[in-house]
């Protein structure tokens, strides 16, 4: 191998190993390449996925350069919190709440200055955009540090936690509703153990957080039949509601109203119980107070009719045989009237004190009202022993009551019903009671009287005719027919008699004896009383008026009206209305009526005769027929009943007291009228004895108003021809 070779040679190797060198590098070069490609690529994928997953998550990522002080972020939000440390662009600054701006500030100044490992905390930033304050929740921690140490670079993120803050307000809310609400709230676990209570709770039990009970405190009180019973319920429908006396932490008692109810996990389980309740001692105890006050009556202390009917329903639901006696005090509207209403009130309690020591211990005694008691005697049907009852209570009432210095007589009309043999509800025992105590009223009163069916019958009726009465009055069925009054020796219609009567459309004419008494009774009378003084007083004018008559009109005055008060004015009113003079109208007024309370008559008689209005004093000598008080009466007119007439010409009595009748009546000044004359002879007799005015069948029947002014057209008031011949005055 020669020189020039070795050299070829030699720059051959040469060159092939730097080409060899080279094509090394290059690969390894382009291995590097390719690798850091790779890299770069999956740092770039990297980069997208967590742009991804921060986009999805909504949060922010951000990464401050402390030197630099800028900071790179990814966008998602439209702002970010300005805190005045890591913000440079102020064109997206979110505005942080001034409250939570140092809170920010302490965080990440702490966490500079190595204090934290990192930094998290909430609070509240608003962008430009943003109406309300947004919660946000700002982590971040240093991420790189200089060659010094310090801090260069912190990296973070910011998620909104809005709504997790929200429920955590709402959660602040309610916790603190429960502790401030006045109803004491307790959670108690599955084994009825408290575990948390309320300020309330506290305040009402005395049981404080730390000094609980171990078992519900509100079942320590009960049987555990009772308890069992109540976590039943519980289970069943998950709720309990009751009221139940309970101790408080110092012993006492108390009432409650308790909801108990089961608070379940997901699946459904009771995991606790939430009691609630408030203290209802004082409520219970008003109620008491005000049960009490419903249940009886103020004046006697008596059980009233409330209690009455809801202790005899519950004896009807029992079924259990029972007597009900009712009471009524008779006249005693006069002891009210005569003596005063405290009188009255003194009376009715010492009456409530003697029944109620007529009574057994198992007998109860109550105030229907007014005059009105009952006593329901358990399991006695016996007529024999109810009669002894009622024999000793109208005994204990016999003895005299002494009221404001005087003496007192009081009775009482009892009515017997027995359960269920007269009634077979409240209201039907207590209908026939009263049915029965209503007879024996009538029956004269101070006397007792059991239920029959045939009373029933007339109670019956009795409300068929008030009905009819009530219907007359609406329906105007009620009409009033005239009697004329003569005078015999001036042979002259002086007056007439009004009457009402009922004409029914189906019945026809119904007499008063018939609708009267109960007209009185029901006190109907009072509307049928001042219709008939209107039509009567209206029509004695309209004749005055055609000339056809200048005598009086008589109209009959039951009781209850003169009893009225102010009844002169009702008079005085009618009179005005009509233009019919004063003197023109006499009212009659029973002796009966007038002897009820004499007092109390003899004034209303004196204010009507101070207006001018005759008076006649009706039915006399039938009644109490007292003398004494005849001389009291301010009567202008004395009536001898119908009775006393009849047999005028056949009985000496009848003429002896007729005639005693008149010289009485003309001793006192008083005109007399004869009713009920029905033949000549016994005109004869009277016109002996100078009575001065004849009334009855014998002149005319009560006529119409129409068949009235006929007579009086055709007679003028004078006494008719045919009746002249008859009317012989004065026979020996
Ligand atoms: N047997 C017989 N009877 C005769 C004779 N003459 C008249 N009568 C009847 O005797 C009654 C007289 O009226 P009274 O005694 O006031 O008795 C009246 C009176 O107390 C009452 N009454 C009538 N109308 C009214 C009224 O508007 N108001 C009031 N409160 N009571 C009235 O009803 C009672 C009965 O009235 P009436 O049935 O109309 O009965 C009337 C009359 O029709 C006769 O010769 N023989």
């Amino acid at each position: 191998v020669n020189t020039a070779d070795s050299h070829i040679c030699g720059y051959a190797q040469i060159t092939l190993i730097t080409l060899s060198t080279l094509l090394l590098m290059y690969g390894l070069l382009s291995k590097l390449m390719a690798r850091l490609q790779r890299h770069r690529h999956q740092l770039n994928e990297q980069l997208i996925r967590l742009n991804h997953s921060m986009d999805a998550s909504g949060d922010e990522w951000w990464e401050w350069d402390i030197a630099k002080n800028t900071v790179h972020r990814g966008h998602h939000w439209s702002f970010f919190p300005d805190d005045g440390m890591r913000s440079q662009d102020h064109y997206d600054a979110g505005a942080i709440h001034p409250k939570d701006l140092p809170r920010v500030r302490k965080a990440i100044e702490d966490h500079l200055n190595g204090k934290s490992e990192h930094y998290q905390l909430t609070y509240r930033v608003k962008g430009e955009q943003r109406k309300g304050w947004l919660w946000v929740l700002d982590r971040g921690r240093i991420v790189a540090r200089n060659d010094g140490g310090k801090p260069s670079r912190i990296a973070g993120t910011l998620s909104d936690v809005n709504h997790l803050m929200q429920t955590k307000d709402q959660h602040l809310l309610f916790a603190r509703t429960l502790e401030n609400i006045s109803d004491a709230v307790v959670i108690l676990d599955k084994l009825f153990r408290p575990i948390d209570i309320n300020q309330a709770f506290t305040k009402i039990t005395g049981y404080t957080k730390d000094k609980l009970p171990e078992w519900s405190f509100a079942f320590n009180r009960y049987p555990e039949q009772f308890t069992e019973q109540l976590k039943k319920t519980l289970q069943n429908s998950g709720r309990w509601f009751g009221e139940l006396e309970v101790h408080r932490a110092d012993g006492s008692l108390f009432q409650i109203e308790l909801t108990l109810d089961a608070v379940t996990d997901d699946e459904g389980n009771f995991t606790h119980y939430v009691g609630v309740f408030s203290d209802i001692t004082q409520r219970k105890s008003t109620e008491r107070e005000l049960r009490k006050l419903a249940n009886s009556d103020t004046l006697t202390e008596l059980p009233n009719r409330s209690l009455f009917y809801a202790n005899h329903q519950h004896m009807v639901r029992r079924s259990e045989p029972h007597a009900l006696l009712v009471f009524d005090l008779d006249d005693f509207k006069k002891v009210n009237d005569s003596l005063g209403h405290n009188a009255g009130d003194q009376v009715l309690c010492a009456v409530a004190r003697r029944l109620q020591r007529c009574c057994r211990s198992e007998d109860t005694l109550y105030r229907l009202g007014g005059d009105e008691f009952a006593i329901v005697i358990e399991g006695e049907n016996s007529i024999s022993t109810l009669s002894e009852v009622a024999e000793r209570a109208m005994d204990t009432l016999s003895d005299p009551f002494k009221v404001q210095n005087s003496e007192l007589f009081v009775s009482s009309s009892i009515g017997i019903a027995m359960y269920p043999l007269d009634g077979e509800s409240t209201e039907d025992l207590l209908k026939k009671a009263d049915i029965a105590m209503y007879y024996a009223k009538n029956q004269g009163a101070n006397r007792f009287q059991f239920f029959s069916e045939s009373m029933n019958e007339q109670a019956v009726k009795r409300l068929h005719l008030e009905s009819m009465l009530r219907q007359g009055l609406r329906e105007k069925w009620f009409e009033v027919h005239y009697q004329p009054q003569y005078s015999v020796e001036r042979q002259q219609m002086i007056g007439m008699e009004a009457l009402v009567r009922l004409r029914h459309p189906e019945q026809g004419l119904i007499s008063p004896g018939d609708f009267m008494p109960l007209a009185e009774e029901s006190g109907l009378i009072i509307d049928i009383g001042r219709w008939v003084l209107e039509q009567a007083c209206q029509a004695a004018q309209s004749w005055r008026e055609q000339g056809l008559y200048d005598g009086r009109i008589a109209i009959n005055l039951s009781a209850k009206e003169l009893d009225l008060d102010h009844f002169n004015e009702t008079v005085e009113e009618i009179l005005e209305r009509t233009g019919l003079p004063a003197d023109a109208l006499e009212l009659e007024i029973t002796e009966g009526s007038v002897m009820q309370s004499p007092k109390q008559a003899i004034s209303s008689m004196q204010a009507l005769r101070k207006q001018g209005v005759l008076l006649a004093l009706d039915d006399f000598g039938t009644g109490y027929s007292s003398l004494a008080y005849l001389k009291k009466f301010p009567i202008t007119t004395l009536k001898i009943d119908r009775t006393f007439v009849k047999d005028l010409e056949h009985t000496l009595e009848d003429r002896q007291m007729a005639n005693a009748i008149i010289t009485i009546a003309h001793n006192l000044g008083l005109e007399v009228v004869a009713e009920g004359v029905e033949n000549s002879d016994q005109i004869k007799i009277l016109s002996a004895m100078n009575c001065d005015i004849c009334q009855g069948f014998y002149f005319s029947h009560p006529l119409p108003h129409r068949d009235m002014t006929g007579l009086l057209r055709e007679h003028k008031g004078s006494l008719p021809p045919h009746l002249l011949s008859h009317s012989t005055p004065k026979l020996a």
